[in-house]
């Protein structure tokens, strides 16, 4: 298996920067189910991860002649070949890619049978407001054990109504798909209007299905009724948000000034708050984003209070990043407000100079650490992708030989993340390293 390894070396602040976003996980896979309802077509814009190399093999398993370009992080769809009937799923699918659940609605077109996606470091995962929204379209299921039998489809009634469960994410995309699918006409109560679910209504639109979205009831009206699937769709994905400020917290740790230049405007404002309390300034336009103020003179004797939930409060994959920055004496307290076990990352946080205090399973307090850390190496484990992330940024700030396992969860969602920490570093000392012994998780 695989480590990213660290290089010792001697971390130099200051300096300017530019970088390019990657392509958006989460709004791939948001938006892979919906643009698979269509003939044939192109994605582009999507990033090299992971996540999207599973989607893609599991699709072609059952039959969809999809195809995925690296080079030029374009993916391509042929249309829906041969029907697979009766296929049973591997699990190491599943553990890799949480996502995959949003493509349930498609592959419940054959009986298939397929490991229930149990829960992971972050939290219990569990789907079953997911299944809720499928069985209010007609998919019906079964558990026994650890499988899920999904078995296409009693021609119901489809709803004119549905009501989302406290704004969760992927049962809004769950719903939104089912509902393009059977073509109708459908009004979503409380839907999770993330930015990536406005990108898959983006692709939508210009499909030509009507959408109305109420923002002060947060109702979602899709009419789907006059939408061609029988054509060709083409789509650029959004830019990743978690990419980005993965990329801006690694300048603020080495007080640097950055651009980033991505494809169309990010919805970033709950980070930019944030940032405002250190009074640090953004500049933003259509297509990048400067960071203006002069990192040096920023984080001294700032606090840091946030509790992370559905937008537009502070996203939850950015709390693990955000918490690096107690390293330069930021004080950080915050509240996790979506998932149950998303502190985790704190143990392995502490062997590259990182303080914390739990109090309850959800919150921290988090400081710098004064203790000293080994001289020789430091060894640490990826947990989850934003975990994995934030170790990163960490081994950036330290001189010493860093080892960070586990590397399948990084690989997971950043396209090329020792590229990335080299660029921030100005040097080349982190790379991906076989490791034989090891094992991934
Ligand atoms: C609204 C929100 O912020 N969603 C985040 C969530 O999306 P993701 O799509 O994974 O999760 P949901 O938005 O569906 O879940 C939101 C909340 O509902 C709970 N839940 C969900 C389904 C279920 O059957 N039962 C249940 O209790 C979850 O535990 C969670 O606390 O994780 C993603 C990956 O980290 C983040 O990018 C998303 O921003
Ligand atoms: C937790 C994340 O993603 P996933 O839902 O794939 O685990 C993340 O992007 O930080």
């Amino acid at each position: 298996m695989e480590t990213l390894i660290k290089e010792r070396h001697t971390p130099v602040y200051g300096g300017k920067i530019q970088c390019r976003a990657q392509g958006s996980k989460h709004a791939f896979s948001r938006i892979f189910p919906s643009f698979l309802l269509f003939r044939n077509g192109t994605l582009t814009n999507v990033p090299d991860i992971l996540d999207v190399h599973l989607q893609v093999e599991f699709m072609r398993l059952f039959g969809y002649e999809v195809t995925y370009d690296n080079k030029t992080h374009t993916l391509t769809y042929d249309g829906y070949g041969e029907s697979r009937q009766n296929l049973t799923t591997d699990s190491r699918i599943y553990n890799h890619s949480r996502s995959l659940v949003n493509l349930f609605p498609l592959i419940s077109k054959e009986n298939t049978s397929l490991y229930v996606p149990g829960g992971c470091p972050i939290g219990k995962r569990d789907i079953s407001w997911y299944l809720e929204i499928m069985s209010k379209f007609g998919i019906e299921f079964e558990n026994k054990g650890d499988r899920l039998y999904l078995t296409r489809r009693t021609v119901t009634k489809a709803p004119e109504n549905i009501k989302i469960r406290n704004r969760s994410f992927s049962s809004t995309n769950i719903a939104i798909s089912c509902a393009l699918e059977r073509q109708i006409k459908i009004i979503i109560e409380n839907p999770s209007i993330e930015p990536e679910i406005l990108d898959l209504l983006e692709m939508m639109d210009e499909a030509g299905a009507k959408i109305e979205w109420d923002s002060a009831y947060n109702v979602l009206d899709l009419d789907a009724r006059d939408l061609n699937l029988d054509r060709e769709i083409n789509f650029t994905v959004m830019d990743d948000r978690n990419h980005v400020v993965t990329m801006i917290i690694g300048a603020l740790l080495l007080e640097k000034k950055i651009d980033i230049l991505y494809c169309k405007p990010l919805q970033m404002k709950p980070f930019y708050e944030l940032l405002s309390m250190m009074n640090i300034r953004i500049n933003e336009d259509d297509d990048r984003m400067v960071l203006e103020s002069d990192p040096s003179d920023f984080m001294s004797n700032t606090n840091l209070k946030f509790e992370t939930g559905p937008y537009p409060k502070v996203c939850s994959d950015w709390q693990p990043l955000l918490a690096t920055l107690a390293k330069k004496g930021v004080g950080i307290e915050l509240y996790e407000g979506l998932f149950e076990s998303r502190l985790r990352y704190l143990e392995e946080y502490s062997h590259l100079g990182i303080q914390y205090i739990l109090e309850g399973e959800r919150s921290a307090r988090i400081f710098e650490s004064s203790s000293t850390l080994p001289k020789s190496k430091i060894e640490v484990r990826a947990l989850d992708l934003r975990c994995g992330g934030g170790l990163g940024l960490l081994a950036m700030l330290v001189p010493e030989k860093v080892y960070i396992h586990n590397t399948v969860q990084i690989r997971r969602g950043y396209d090329n993340y020792p590229s990335d920490l080299n660029l921030l570093v100005g040097k080349e000392v982190f790379t991906y390293k076989e490791e034989p012994n090891a094992q991934e998780q």
